[in-house]
């Protein structure tokens, strides 16, 4: 390699960067990675495959200078001002025509904002979503990339490559314009964060409320990932209840605290529904109960003044069904909204997101992978500009069939006082779209009432207002 130029480099060797660069030399890339840091360079080499090409450096205009012309390189530093830092040090090295990508959670308006800066440079700038983790970045994520076309022709091959293929298609397409790849990962993000809601609420539903233990939530969970529940997320969970802690001898799980933490994804999507405005209470909830997990002391608090929560009267074996079902009905509305959202947000942002694309490059690869994919997959092919896939009569189908067990787990768990935000907030959700004629007819009259702020008639076109009680 002494006098050749690289294929590809990466600007932050972390999980995420040392991961998908090893990844893509694995595929036969020549690729170069920089690190501020000397020793994630040094383990980015020791890292590598035998027989390929990997070098890491701990200076970036080296790393620069070793590109093949037009550069293709990709930042993975976490998002906000460590993109904007990287970006500034990067412009007085590259050239036009170079590609630069970020493969962070960044925010799409600040993708929006950098595409702009660096277009006028004549810098290819794309903001690409990248699902899977550690282990999918090493082996196979499901990447999702917006913005200039031209430049994604150019990296196009490299990312077919590196991507989770299922039934040997790439995960991997082209999914809009501009900001469209990361406002894409935004939304999978939100929903990761509602199925993780659920999951842990079927969790306390069957631990507490079943009685089951580790062994017999791992047997549970296990058997679900057999069925049509079968996902990455349930998946993983039934490993993590089989882990064993090492400082005590019982489970790992038993052991971590119940603050959930956060990096910001899922509330930018809360944000972000609302701005359009889209509804997605279940990921608003899933955002909300990890706000409430921080409350530790108060939570402990208020146990001592209200209690805990009855106990759920049915056998064990009819209650783990129904809450499998109730999983599988709120995991279905957790999509249809994050999936209403890209719908809408195509439309009003013009971002022009492909949803058929969408929802099969999340069919391997990414975090929220699961057999559902498929369903969603043959509904966009029967209508691929469908607003929202409860509209679809499979999926109707499916939902009808769990509809009848999921009120029943709601209802239960309500009157035993056990906390299921994300699955009530499904059913309310569900609810209200199926309601042809809602109850808001009131509110428009309450408004008029008080504010003038007038109301539309169902018998005649117009606007009008009343002066009402007179
Ligand atoms: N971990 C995951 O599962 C996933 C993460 N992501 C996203 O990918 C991005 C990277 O995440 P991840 O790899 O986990 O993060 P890590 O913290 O593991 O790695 C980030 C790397 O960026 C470097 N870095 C930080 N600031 C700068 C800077 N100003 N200039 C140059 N390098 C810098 C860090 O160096 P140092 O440590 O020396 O500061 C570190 O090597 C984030 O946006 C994250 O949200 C996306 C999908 C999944
Ligand atoms: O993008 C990811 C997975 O798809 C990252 O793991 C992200 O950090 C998860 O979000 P949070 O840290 O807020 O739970």
């Amino acid at each position: 390699m002494a006098n050749s130029l690289y294929d590809f480099g990466m600007i932050g060797l972390g999980v995420m960067g040392r991961n998908l660069l090893l990844n893509m030399a694995d595929h036969g890339f020549s690729v170069i990675g920089f690190d501020k840091d000397a020793t994630k360079t040094g383990a980015l080499e020791s890292a590598a495959t035998p027989g390929t090409t990997v070098k890491g450096v701990a200076d970036l205009a080296t790393m620069v200078q070793l590109l093949e012309r037009p550069r293709k390189l990709m930042m993975l530093v976490p998002a906000g001002q460590p993109v904007d830092d990287v970006i500034a040090s990067l412009l007085p090295l590259l050239e036009p025509g170079d590609v630069v990508i970020d493969g962070g959670n960044s925010h799409y308006t600040d993708t929006l904002r950098r595409v702009k800066y660096l277009r006028e440079k004549n810098i290819h700038f794309m903001g690409i979503g990248v699902s899977g983790g550690e282990k999918g970045a090493r082996t196979g994520p499901s990447i999702m990339p917006g913005g200039d076309q031209d430049a994604y022709a150019k990296v196009k091959p490299m990312l077919e490559a590196i991507a989770a293929k299922v039934n040997d298609t790439p995960c991997v397409a082209y999914l809009g314009k501009e900001g469209a790849g990361h406002y894409v990962k935004m939304v999978h993000n939100g929903i990761e964060y509602a199925i993780m809601q659920l999951i842990s609420e079927a969790y306390t539903l069957l631990q507490k409320g079943a009685g089951l233990n580790n062994d017999q939530l791992h047997e549970v969970f296990d058997s679900w990932n057999k069925g049509s529940l079968q996902s990455f997320l349930v998946e993983i969970t039934a490993d993590i209840f089989n882990q064993k802690d090492d400082k005590t001898a019982g489970r790992l799980v038993d052991m971590i605290s119940d603050k959930a933490g956060s990096k910001g994804t899922g509330k930018w999507t809360s944000q972000d529904a609302m701005e359009l405005p889209v509804a997605v209470p279940t990921i608003d909830m899933a955002v909300a109960m990890r706000t409430i997990s921080a409350y530790k002391d108060q939570r402990v608090a208020a146990e001592e003044i209200y209690g805990d929560p009855a106990a759920i009267h049915v056998t064990a074996e009819m209650w783990i069904k129904q809450v499998h079902d109730a999983l599988y009905f709120a995991t279905i509305l957790s999509y249809a909204q994050g999936l209403a959202m890209l719908h809408e947000a195509s439309r009003e942002l013009q971002m022009d997101i492909p949803l058929p694309e969408v929802v099969k490059v999340w069919r391997g690869g990414c975090i929220i992978r699961s057999s559902l994919l498929e369903v969603f997959t043959q509904a966009y092919q029967q209508n691929t500009d469908l607003a929202n896939i409860l509209l679809d009569k499979g999926v109707a189908y499916l939902v009808k069939s769990v509809e009848a067990n999921t009120r029943s787990v709601v209802a239960q768990a309500a009157t035993a006082g056990f906390p299921v935000a994300g699955f009530m907030s499904a059913l309310s959700y569900f609810d209200a779209f199926r309601t042809g004629r809602m109850a808001t007819n009131l509110i428009q009259a309450q408004r008029d009432y008080f504010g003038a702020h007038t109301y539309q008639r169902i018998d005649m076109p117009g606007t009008f207002h009343t002066e009402w009680n007179q």
